[in-house]
C-alpha cells in the first residue's frame, strides 16, 4: 500500500482536518492544527509531503522519525502539531486495513470507559454556576473553568479576591458534589501565581492549569512545594524531549499533552509512559474537533496513568461548529454519566462527513484569540 494523496481542510470554528488517501482505497483522517495559526500549520503538512507520498502508512514509526528529523530543524508548536495530525491519520489507516480501532492496536483496553470533563465559564469566567447545574443534569460533575481574567504581574489583593470569590461561590453552590479544575491558562505571572494558590488552597480544586507559562517551567517544583493543588501543565509542550526536562524538574502531578500539538498518538504514547514511571497523571488537552479527541481517547484507553479527558462539546470557542458537526457516527461519541466508552470502529472510529467538511472548508473563518490589554495598555497574556 502507498500514500497517494494529503488534503487539508481548514473548517469553522477553527479547525483543520486532513485526509491521506492511498492507492488501495484506505483513507485516514487527522487533524493538524494549532488554535490561531492553521494556515501555518496547513504549510507545514505541504512541506512534509515529500517525506510521505509513494510511502507505505503502515510504517508510522519510520515515517515519524522521518518527518521529524529528516529537516534538521525540529519540534515546536507547527511543525509538531503537523507531525501529529499526518500520525493520527497513519494510525486511522493502520487501524482500517486491520480492521481494528487504534487502541487494540496500542495494547488493548487498561479501562472500560474514561472520565470526561467539560469547560464552564468562558473566556471571562461568569455565570458560572448556572453552567455547571445545566451540565450536571447532563451527566458531567468535573468542569474546567479559567481561574482569572487577565491579570497584572503584580496584581491587587481586590483582583485575586475576585478570582477566589468565583470559586468560592462554586463551593458554596455544590459542596463537594463536583469537581473543577482552574485554568490559568498563562494569564498569571510567577509574582502572582504563589498568592493566588494560597488563597485557592481552602476551596480545593482539582487541578491548577498551567499555574504559569510553559517557559516558566522551572517554576513548577518550587510552586508544588508550596501548594497541596495539584499542578497541571503540557498543552503548549510539544515532544517528550520538553517534557523530559519537566519530569525531571518535577512540580507537575498532572501532565496534558495535546494530540495534536504534540505529534501524535505515537509521541503521546511516548509521554504517557515517561509521565507513568513519574508517577504523574495523565489528561489529554483537547479543545479541538472530533479527530483529535479520538485520538485522545486511544491513547487514553491504553494508558494506565489516564485519569481525566477534555473534549470541547459547548466549550466558548465553538462558534460556528460545534465538536460533532462533521461526524456521521455521533452516538459513538456520546457521554454518559461523565464518561466515554471505547471507540470500536476500525481506525480511530471517526467517520467524518466528507461532504460537509468539503462544504464547511469553502469560507472557513480564520480563526484568532482576542487581543487582550491592560489597563496601561501593555498585551495581556489570554
Ligand atoms: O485548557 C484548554 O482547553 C486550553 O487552555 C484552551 O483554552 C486553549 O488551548 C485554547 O484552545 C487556545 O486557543
Ligand atoms: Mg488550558
Amino acid at each position: 500500500m502507498k500514500i497517494i494523496k494529503l488534503t487539508t481542510y481548514r473548517v469553522p470554528p477553527r479547525w483543520m482536518l486532513l485526509k491521506i488517501e492511498t492507492d488501495e482505497g484506505v483513507v485516514g483522517w487527522g487533524e493538524p492544527v494549532i488554535e490561531g495559526r492553521a494556515r501555518t500549520v496547513e504549510t507545514a503538512v505541504q512541506e512534509m509531503e515529500p517525506y510521505l507520498i509513494g510511502q507505505d502508512p503502515a510504517r508510522i514509526n519510520d515515517l515519524w522519525q522521518t518527518m521529524y528529523r529528516a529537516g534538521f530543524y525540529r519540534g515546536g508548536a507547527i511543525l509538531m502539531s503537523a507531525i501529529a495530525g499526518i500520525d493520527q491519520a497513519l494510525w486511522d489507516i493502520k487501524g482500517k486495513v486491520m480492521g481494528q480501532p487504534v487502541h487494540q492496536l496500542l495494547g488493548g483496553l487498561v479501562r472500560d470507559r474514561m472520565k470526561m470533563y467539560s469547560w464552564v465559564g468562558g473566556d471571562r469566567p461568569s455565570d458560572i454556576i448556572e453552567h455547571i447545574r445545566t451540565l450536571r443534569a447532563g451527566g458531567f460533575n468535573t468542569f474546567k473553568m479559567n481561574g482569572t481574567e487577565e491579570l497584572g504581574m503584580l496584581d491587587t489583593a481586590a483582583a485575586v479576591d475576585k478570582a477566589v470569590e468565583r470559586v468560592a461561590e462554586i463551593r458554596a453552590a455544590f459542596g463537594n458534589s463536583i469537581e473543577f479544575g482552574l485554568d490559568f491558562h498563562g494569564r498569571v505571572a510567577a509574582p502572582m501565581a504563589k498568592t493566588l494558590l494560597r488563597e485557592l488552597e481552602p476551596y480545593r480544586p482539582l487541578f491548577v492549569e498551567e499555574p504559569v507559562l510553559a517557559e516558566q517551567a522551572e517554576y513548577y517544583p518550587r510552586l508544588a512545594e508550596m501548594t497541596s493543588i495539584p499542578l497541571a501543565a503540557g498543552e503548549r509542550m510539544y515532544s517528550r524531549f520538553e517534557f523530559k526536562h519537566v519530569f525531571q524538574a518535577g512540580g507537575l502531578s498532572i501532565v496534558q499533552p495535546d494530540l495534536s500539538h504534540a505529534g501524535g498518538i505515537t509521541e503521546c504514547m511516548k509521554i504517557a509512559a515517561m509521565a507513568e514511571a513519574y508517577d504523574v497523571a495523565l489528561a489529554p488537552h483537547c479543545p479541538l474537533g472530533p479527530v483529535a479527541l479520538a485520538s485522545c481517547l486511544h491513547v487514553d484507553f491504553a494508558s494506565y496513568n489516564a485519569v481525566l479527558q477534555e473534549q470541547s462539546m459547548g466549550i466558548h470557542y465553538n462558534r460556528g461548529g460545534e465538536l460533532l458537526d462533521y461526524v456521521i457516527n455521533k452516538e459513538d461519541f456520546r457521554i454518559t454519566d461523565g464518561y466515554m466508552q471505547p471507540l470500536t470502529k476500525p481506525g480511530l472510529g471517526v467517520v467524518v462527513d466528507e461532504e460537509k467538511v468539503i462544504e464547511a472548508s469553502r469560507n472557513a473563518p480564520d480563526w484568532r484569540n482576542p487581543i487582550w490589554r491592560h489597563a496601561d495598555g501593555s498585551v495581556a497574556e489570554w
